[in-house]
């Protein structure tokens, strides 16, 4: 499709099946074979949302659309951006249930063969079906059989390593430990524990020892693989009644590095499996690098005899990273791409992008890619501007309400204060730096940011906000205060 032009479902086709292609690359196999291949249909719509398009995938239930959301969205819109050439927002949209199906969404444009993966019950059966409102799709839409290559890169990814990844206070243990074990494989820390929230780095931290031992002895037996391959693994060899193949695979390693193992829950045989891959490893002194979403005795529904394994080597944290951290992640990360990115702009993302790196490497494709498509430099307006979505969506959280109470019991006045005609400087300014945060942070108009201050006038709210604003840049102090009040609202 041209921007603005017709529709070609050649051209639509193509596209999802370049985003597949590249999303293969990308992904370790079992997330791509789990989350993407399998989704039945794509649509994709230009006009519904003016200049932007809008591509539509359907997922069968509320548990695989808040993950697809939360876990590849982000990139699944960057590469059909670059792809594209304009800019693309994804939308999930719950397919509905034919009836009798086990879940599935309708198969009819799905493509008739595409090779599935031992399918294991990984997810909690969703949520009976959403009525067809659920379905964005436009009338106007391009239905697209779901595409994907045949084959897709996994294993160890080259790029995941120690120089890629940027060291700070949140992974600083890890990090130290990681690089021991890469140095010395099998000696201490073993098994080495690594847990953290989303998107921290895990991942890529393990990559990190694999590469790192694999150029140091290049004929080292190292596997990575995420704990789902290892459940889809039993599973086959249950089938077959081959064993001996998959303890051939397992206990021969020197390295294994095993992503989110609290996916083992529940999962007796594989628990039986793996706890007999751990022993043998052990005993022969190769390592085992295993990533959680949680600490070892946090775990549920694992084996307590696996728990306390898990525990008995080191087991380290990976914390969010804090604000300096990001803005070097911003800025290398930008660097590698070819485009310098300006400090105030990488701190103005940084500040505003906070939940985890993947969430910040989002932040930063969008802001690349928006660059790109509209041939300007990278400033903060146009960072402003390619996160204007995400942005709102934070901003609308907070209310003038709370930025009063916030701002009140920060300065130690009264929040009667905030709506009072009262004018001493030690009440009248934390009100106008409440009024500039007011703006700064919500949606609010300044004639409703002036009503929500006792009725005041929309010229009043506007002179806090300049006189603030234009201090903030002068007064390191203010500015700090300010920085702490932003991060308090914004949680
Ligand atoms: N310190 C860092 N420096 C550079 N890149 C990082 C850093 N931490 C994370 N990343 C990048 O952020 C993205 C997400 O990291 P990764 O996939 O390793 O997270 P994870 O903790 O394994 O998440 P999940 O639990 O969701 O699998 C990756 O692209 C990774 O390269």
């Amino acid at each position: 499709m041209q921007p603005g032009g017709a529709h070609s479902v050649d051209w639509a086709a193509d596209l999802w099946r370049r985003g597949c292609e590249r999303l293969a690359t990308e992904l370790p196999e079992q997330q791509f074979n789990t989350w993407i291949r399998p989704l039945p249909a794509a649509t994709v719509s230009g006009e519904a949302a003016g200049d932007v398009l809008v591509a539509t995938l359907k997922v069968p239930n509320h548990f695989k659309r808040d993950w697809i959301r939360r876990q590849y969205a982000p990139r699944i819109e960057a590469i059909l951006t670059d792809l594209a050439g304009r800019p693309t927002r994804l939308e999930l949209a719950l397919a509905a249930r034919e009836p009798g199906s086990a879940g599935a969404a309708p198969a009819a444009a799905a493509p008739a063969a595409l090779p599935q993966q031992a399918a294991l019950p990984i997810e909690p059966a969703g949520p009976g079906p959403k009525p067809a409102a659920a379905a964005a799709a436009s009338a106007s839409a391009i239905v697209l059989p779901s595409q994907a290559p045949a084959s897709a890169k996994h294993r160890i990814n080259p790029q995941l390593t120690f120089d890629t990844l940027v060291p700070g206070r949140a992974n600083q243990m890890a990090r130290t430990a990681a690089l021991h074990v890469a140095g010395a494989p099998g000696v201490t820390y073993n098994p080495l524990f690594i847990y953290g929230g989303v998107g921290l780095g895990k991942t890529h931290l393990i990559h990190a020892v694999g590469n790192a031992l694999l150029k140091d002895r290049p004929d080292a037996r190292v596997l990575y693989l995420h704990a789902e391959q290892f459940i889809s693994d039993v599973v086959k060899n249950y089938q077959r009644k081959t064993f001996d193949e998959l303890k051939a695979k397992y206990h021969s390693l020197d390295l294994l590095l095993i992503d989110d193992v609290q996916f083992f829950a529940g999962k007796d045989r594989t628990q039986e499996e793996f706890f007999n891959a751990f022993e043998a490893l052990l005993a022969k002194r190769a390592h085992i690098i295993m990533t959680s979403d949680t600490y070892p005795k946090g775990l549920v529904d694992i084996d307590e005899r696996l728990t306390s394994r898990f525990d008995a080597g080191l087991t380290v944290a990976i914390e969010p990273p804090e604000l300096e951290m990001r803005v070097a992640i911003l800025i290398k990360k930008a660097e590698a791409e070819g485009t310098p990115m300006p400090e105030d702009v990488a701190f103005f993302i940084a500040k505003n992008v906070r939940a985890n790196v993947r969430e910040l490497e989002g932040a930063l494709r969008k802001v690349l890619a928006y660059a790109k498509f509209s041939h300007k430099e990278i400033s903060i307006n146009l960072a402003r501007e390619a996160l204007k979505d995400l942005l709102s969506i934070q901003n609308r959280q907070i209310g003038v309400e709370n930025i009063q109470k916030t701002v009140a019991d920060f300065y130690k006045i009264k929040v009667a204060d905030m709506y009072s005609k009262k004018r001493p400087a030690s009440i009248a300014r934390p009100r106008q730096i409440a009024m500039y945060l007011a703006k700064e942070l919500t949606q609010k108009s300044l004639p409703e940011i002036g009503e929500l201050f006792g009725g005041r006038d929309h010229t009043t709210v506007l002179h806090a906000v300049r006189k603030i604003g234009g201090e903030r840049q002068k007064n390191t102090e203010l500015n700090q205060q300010l920085h702490v009040l932003e991060q308090t609202l914004k949680g």
